[in-house]
């Protein structure tokens, strides 16, 4: 005998530009108490019912969990032709680039032409895109009505240039060259900075800071003005709360070289003329750690930029990810880094006849989404919730599907 399934189901394997129709279905019954809300509509769960124009019957999803308190969220952001940025980050695996993928489609298709950056070493764009993007270069993603762009950086590569520019400035070559001049004190004193040691061993973070940093470059030139949106899929959170504190560690470093440059500067300039070539490529190399200084005070004061930049965290509802969700909320509110909305990822949907697996998880989940409403740090914010569906979201068409469930 048939049973009702007790997940969602789009179970044709070539998903297509499916069609959808919403009808209201059941309360909120199964919600936790806490997250029942008094508006019926603010909360209400929907019954999608998803149909290939030319095979109807194997394409069909049952009942998804709408977004909760997602009323006229996406309005706000869609909002105004000013630039403006999103970053979303979390727990490894909670679906980050899942759903900044959907965020970037449904900006394109809501007339905004759309940058989607992903800064995560471990890149997933092009598995989510189910398209090449690789390659460090803007590639456009097919499907969207207005122009959608991803460019996944490679990080490596953003590092070495990094390495390059301060190893000419703090690295052996100078170390060598001020040995010879007598100046070990100050030789001693860019030793103290640890930059090479960093470099050598880049904690996590640095290479995404690179990584930001050098988006940011790009999108001074004219040829990228035309982004209205941008999007970035940051690392999973650990990386991402390194990050925040990059910048003014950078800031610092690059700035104590500079600094130590213009003083062993003045202090060589009566043999200046001896060394003219090697004096030109230090003052190359500085010029270009100043730009990279100047380019990661921008991407620390864009993380802070209320007007312009938001990052979104994404959860699952699991105790162990809401309790990271509320670390990294945490530490982002005391970098001043806004914060408005919370996306609680792979809930799973209602069901009238859960087997005993999906009756223990349902407990389990409902568990930590009222573990939500009592977090100081994630109780304020605005709750997003995306169900659980039976397969990869993989392509634009099963990315519109999702974000048309969460950006509401
Ligand atoms: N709501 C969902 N329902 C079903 N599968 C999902 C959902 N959200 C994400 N997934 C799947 O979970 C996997 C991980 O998702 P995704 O790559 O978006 O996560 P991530 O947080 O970016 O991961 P990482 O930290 O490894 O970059 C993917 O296979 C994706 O299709």
């Amino acid at each position: 005998m048939a049973t009702a399934p007790c997940m969602p189901s789009i179970s044709s394997p070539t998903f297509r530009k499916p069609t959808t129709s919403i009808e209201p279905i059941n309360p909120l019954s199964h919600l936790p108490k806490t997250l029942r809300p008094t508006n019926p509509f603010r909360n209400k769960f929907v019954s999608l019912s998803i149909a290939r124009k030319t095979r109807r019957s194997s394409f069909r999803v049952r009942a998804v969990a709408a977004p909760a308190e997602g009323v006229a969220v996406f309005d706000e952001m869609v909002s105004g032709t000013q630039r403006k940025y999103y970053l979303l980050g979390g727990k490894g695996g909670v679906g980050k680039t899942s759903c900044a993928a959907s965020l970037a489609v449904k900006f394109a298709n809501n007339g905004h032409p759309t940058l989607v950056v992903s800064t995560d070493p471990a890149h997933s764009l092009s598995d989510s895109f189910a398209q090449d993007l690789t390659g460090g270069v803007l590639v456009r993603v097919e499907g969207p009505d207005y122009p959608l762009f991803a460019l996944e950086i490679n990080p490596e590569k953003a590092r070495e240039e990094f390495r390059s520019a301060s190893q000419t400035n703090g690295g052996t070559g100078v170390k060598d060259f001020m040995d010879g001049m007598g100046l070990g004190m100050l030789v001693e004193q860019l030793g103290e900075l640890k930059l090479g040691e960093l470099l050598d061993t880049p904690p996590p973070g640095l290479d995404e800071g690179i990584a930001i940093s050098k988006v940011m470059q790009f999108l001074e030139s004219p040829e990228y003005s035309m982004f209205t949106r941008i999007i970035f899929d940051t690392a999973p959170t650990g990386h991402t709360l390194r990050l925040l504190s990059l910048p003014d560690f950078l800031d610092a470093s690059i700035g104590k070289i500079l600094n130590l440059k213009q003083k062993i500067s003045s202090a060589t300039s009566a043999i200046k003329s001896v060394f003219g070539q090697e004096e030109n490529k230090q003052e190359d190399a500085a010029n270009k750690l100043e730009r990279l200084r100047e380019r990661m005070v921008k991407v620390r004061e864009l993380f802070r930029d209320t007007d312009s930049t938001e990052f979104v965290i994404v959860t699952i509802p699991t105790v162990m990810a809401i309790s990271e969700s509320s670390r990294l909320r945490a530490s982002l509110k005391k970098e001043n880094v806004p914060v408005k909305r919370l996306i609680v990822n792979q809930i799973l949907p209602p069901s009238a006849s859960d087997c005993k697996f999906c009756a223990m998880k349902r407990k389990d989940q409902m568990r930590a989404l009222d573990m939500i409403q009592n977090d100081p740090e994630l109780s304020g914010l605005n709750l997003i919730q995306a169900p659980l569906v039976d397969v990869e979201i993989r392509g634009v068409p099963a990315l519109k599907f999702m974000g048309d469930i969460i950006w509401k």
